[in-house]
């Protein structure tokens, strides 16, 4: 059985004056603990893809399985991590992280110790919690939504551009402590990405999505040597460019045909 089977997928998007197929026959299974990265030509579908896949947004057609079950069925299995942060700016860290846990009727002192623990571990001490969001800088800040998203233990990461937003060196550190994070906590994770770079270094494999409507064109494997080192190590890897060379020619090569 597969952690996560995606089959047959099939998006239209319907408005009064017209219809865009935003993806097309898209089947893929995803093992536990595996790191999944979806890039594409620009409007392919990769953000349409991961709201399916998340059950935010009904397919047209086809169906996604968590563990056997309609992901459906499993919402509160699936964590978010996004471009933008979305903490509550008038609530203090330690409210922002334990809100899923309230919401979702898990605070307890268990829930709460574990939470801030994992604050610790981000490196977020010495009052952070006490702190509001503006006190932060934007790698902290993306270090509590990290948080926020691990605070209720969901078996399954969406990530969809989460350091777009960030300077390259904070960029970098956190792609370390992100992908250090899943590891070593088993998590299963899809990431949406613009960054060619980025998805060699965080993933076990690169889906590369076809120009719209989007379908899986090609997946890359990533070669043993360049996983589990710091995205930095990665880069620097003579390795490295060979692979960047073979996702980057098929890239050009879609965003050419569709020129
Ligand atoms: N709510 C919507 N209604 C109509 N069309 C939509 C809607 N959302 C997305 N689309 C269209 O579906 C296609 C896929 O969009 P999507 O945002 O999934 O692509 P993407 O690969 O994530 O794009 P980008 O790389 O630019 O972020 C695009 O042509 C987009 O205009």
């Amino acid at each position: 059985m597969s952690f996560l089977k995606v089959q047959d997928i099939h998006h239209t998007y319907f408005t009064k004056a017209s219809a865009t197929t935003a993806l097309s026959n898209i089947s893929f299974t995803v093992e536990e603990g595996e790191f999944v990265s979806l890039l594409g030509p620009s409007g392919c579908g990769k953000t349409t893809l991961l709201s399916i896949i998340s059950s935010l947004l009904k397919a047209t057609e086809g169906s996604v399985l968590l563990k056997n079950k309609p992901v459906s069925t499993s919402k509160n299995e699936i964590g978010y991590m996004l471009q933008q942060d979305y903490l509550f700016p008038w609530k203090t860290i330690e409210e922002n992280i334990l809100l899923g846990l309230k919401l979702s009727k898990r605070l307890n002192t268990k829930t709460k110790t574990y939470a801030l623990n994992l604050l610790k571990q981000m490196g977020l001490n010495g009052g952070v919690e006490k702190q509001l969001p503006k006190q932060l800088s934007g790698g902290m800040r993306q270090r509590v939504a990290l948080v926020r998203t691990l605070a209720t233990e969901p078996k399954l990461l969406m990530l969809d551009e989460p350091f777009s937003a960030l300077d390259y060196q904070t960029k970098l550190k956190l792609e370390d402590l992100v992908s250090h994070t899943l590891k070593e906590f088993h998590k299963t994770a899809i990431l949406v990405t613009h960054d060619i770079g980025e998805a060699i270094a965080m993933s076990d494999r690169v889906f590369l999505l076809s120009t719209r409507p989007g379908t899986i064109h090609k997946i890359f494997e990533i070669p043993d040597v360049l996983r589990n080192l710091s995205p930095f190590e990665v880069r620097n890897h003579e390795a490295y460019p060979a692979v960047f060379q073979a996702i980057w020619k098929e890239l050009e090569s879609l965003e050419q045909e569709n020129e």
